[in-house]
């Protein structure tokens, strides 16, 4: 990780990767880490901006930015909260940007590379390794997934424990056919050494996590010549995601029985990608977090949303119409009245 300089420009580092692959579980471990006063600029593509409450910002700045999709529509969001980052009165030492689940993180990068007050430091994409492969073939998913690897520094194939050995290796054949100098390191919870992802390499630390296509010595990883791949990349994408991905919302007062939900969750249909936010449920007081990938869930107790059930939802084209999934989940949760 270079010194922080008060006057140069400022580092920025673009976080991509598909719907739930652990964009913001690598966030969180970055802002943990220590070391440098991050500006973190979260876009969510759901209605409810799940994410930007999820982010455990310490002493930087943590910006929300309106939620869509920052590559496409909301380009101008970015930069007006660029420039509110750089006209703040105490600087931070780096900007994280983490790109929506949907967004192609090279498009986000590029708002660095013009702006002279920044300087682009890192692209990392974020692989799920148990469901890259269905997902990259899928018609529907494809073109974004591929997008989101190509032009990435470092690519984590994240959610190792979720991935048997044949599936990464699938993964690995796959993104290489699409990305073949991409660095690909093998992680769980995205978790890595600081010099997997900033430092010189090689390095002891870059083989024992599997970095694969290893540099030539010397050669830093946040020193690609990214204006040169804004040429030779493939064209700019002119298509808006708020057509290609659906949006669902649901939002409940009331609690829910725990069977009853955790039913409907299993019942959801595939084109459903992702399904996030908070829950509440009958004769319980506290607030639950449901993350939900590809129909594999967790919930953990969690107090940072509002009360009452608020669920955002991202699916495929095919996602069924949004009065169609409430009542998968009204039907097959019995409603209690809330505390
Ligand atoms: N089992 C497992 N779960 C993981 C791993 N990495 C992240 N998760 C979990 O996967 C879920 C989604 O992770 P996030 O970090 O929120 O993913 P994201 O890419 O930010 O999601 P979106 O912003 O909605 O696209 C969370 O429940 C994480 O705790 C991993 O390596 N293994």
């Amino acid at each position: 990780m270079s010194t922080p300089d008060a006057t140069g420009p400022l580092p920025v580092t673009v976080i991509g990767g598909f719907l739930g692959a652990g964009k913001t579980t690598l966030v969180n471990r970055l802002l943990a880490r220590g070391g440098r006063r991050y500006a973190v600029l979260v876009n969510d593509f759901g209605a409810i901006n799940v994410d930007a409450k999820l982010v455990q910002s310490r002493d930087g700045s943590k910006i929300q930015l309106e939620n869509g999709c920052i590559c496409c529509s909301m380009a101008d969001g970015l930069s007006l909260a660029l420039a509110d980052v750089l006209d703040a009165s105490r600087r931070p030492e780096a900007i994280l940007i983490e790109a929506s689940g949907v967004a192609d993180p090279w498009k986000i990068a590029e708002v660095a590379l013009v702006e002279r007050s920044l300087r682009l430091e890192l692209v990392v994409a974020l692989v799920d390794a148990a469901n890259f492969a269905r997902q990259v073939e899928d018609p529907l998913l494809g073109d974004t997934l591929v997008r989101q690897l190509s032009r990435a520094d470092l690519i984590l194939l994240n959610k190792m424990d979720q991935a048997g050995r044949s599936s990464a290796d699938r993964a690995r054949a796959l993104i290489l056919a699409e990305a073949p100098d991409a660095r690909i390191a093998e992680t769980v919870a995205a978790e890595l050494p600081a010099d997997v992802l900033f430092g010189p390499t090689p390095s002891p630390e870059r083989r024992e996590y599997g970095v694969t296509a290893s540099p030539r010595p010397g050669e830093h990883l946040p020193q690609h010549d990214h204006a040169e791949n804004t040429s030779q990349g493939p064209a700019g994408h002119d298509h808006r995601h708020e057509d290609a991905f659906r949006r669902w919302t649901f939002v409940s007062p009331t609690a829910f029985s725990r069977a009853g939900f955790e039913a409907a969750l299993g019942g959801l249909p595939s084109s459903l990608l992702r399904l996030k936010g908070w829950c509440r449920f009958e004769g319980d007081e506290a607030g639950w977090l449901l993350q939900w990938v590809a129909g594999r869930w967790t919930l953990d107790r969690d107090d940072s949303g509002p009360v009452g059930t608020a669920l955002v939802g991202v699916g495929t084209a095919a996602l069924p119409a949004s009065g169609e999934l409430d009542a998968l989940l009204a039907a097959a949760a019995p409603r209690t009245p809330g505390p």
